[in-house]
């Protein structure tokens, strides 16, 4: 006798091996005048399907440079890369044409920032910035976007979303707006998400909510997350593994708990102890 076999719960899969993203031996300069800044040095990093990396470092370390790097958004000039590859499907991003990373940008890697306006158009209302992308990477019709569009300002959390449509970023509250953002990154289905700082200028309790959005949101999209923090306190709380920057470079890589419970290295000690929140939790 034969039995069927339940079809696997996508969300109980572990992370695949294979990375989606893979950054190898970066480098990232920004010259300036005369002088050079290494930003990012010989860094090496992956991202597998699901899973969320945490990158930290103090103020300057060269996490946001990494970041930007993934997309090409670094300003060029003063950036240069001078060395490494950042390999998504099989494509160097670094050396990929223009309108082919156009169209890798927003569709398969999103990004979010500290500061929704720096995404958000402040003219625009924001139903209509979220149905634009859907427009932009799908083709769908207008209405079709709108529902779509409507749907994904439900999705994170905004309550009356047929009424928040018609406004305008600066009638929204600032979680509120960070909530479009997401939503404006996320409804294209993203296969990777990049965040970089996407709590640190929101008060605690909202942080606190905007965090577990993310995490939420991850789980039922399948995300893989680049989570960009200075706060080892939401890297405990979110992500799976960690990479601690110092001075452009990565000095420990590992899974959260392993490299807190267990750092092998000074700096990542010293980042620890100046944390105290992390052992209240
Ligand atoms: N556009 C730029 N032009 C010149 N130098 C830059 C530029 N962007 C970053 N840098 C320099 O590169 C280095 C790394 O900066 P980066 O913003 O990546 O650090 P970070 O770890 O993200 O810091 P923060 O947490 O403050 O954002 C710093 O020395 C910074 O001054």
């Amino acid at each position: 006798m034969t039995h069927d076999r339940p079809a696997p719960d996508p969300s109980r899969r572990p992370a695949d091996e294979q990375p989606l993203l893979e950054i190898n031996h970066l480098g990232v300069d920004f010259a300036l005048g005369t002088s050079v800044v290494h930003a990012v040095r010989d860094v090496s990093l992956h991202v597998r399907a699901g899973e969320t990396l945490a990158v930290v470092g103090e103020s300057g370390s060269g996490k946001t440079a990494t970041a930007l790097s993934v997309l090409r958004l670094n300003p060029s000039p003063p950036c240069v890369y001078p060395s490494g590859e950042i390999l998504f499907d099989g494509h160097d991003l670094l050396r990929l044409p223009e309108k082919q990373l156009g169209r890798i940008r927003g569709r398969d890697i999103a990004m979010v920032f500290q500061d929704p306006m720096t995404c958000l158009d402040p003219l625009q209302r924001v139903g209509a910035q979220v149905a634009e992308v859907l427009r932009h990477h799908t083709g769908m019709s207008r209405a079709e976007a709108r529902e779509a569009a409507l749907a994904a300002l439900d999705e994170v959390g905004i309550p009356d979303p047929a009424l928040r449509f018609r406004q305008y970023p600066h009638e929204l509250s600032g979680g509120l707006r960070q909530r479009v953002m997401i939503a404006t990154a996320l409804v294209a289905r993203p296969r990777l998400l990049i965040a970089d700082e996407p709590t640190t200028a929101l008060d605690v309790t909202v942080q606190r909510q905007i965090l577990d959005l993310l995490v939420a949101l991850q789980h039922k999209h399948r995300m893989a997350v680049l989570l960009i923090t200075h706060d080892l306190a939401v890297v405990a709380e979110t992500a799976d593994r960690v990479a601690v920057m110092n001075r452009g470079e990565v000095v420990e890589t590992g899974d959260v708990l392993d490299v807190f419970e267990h750092p092998a290295d000074d700096y990542t000690r010293t980042l620890l102890a100046a944390t105290p929140r992390l052992e209240a939790a």
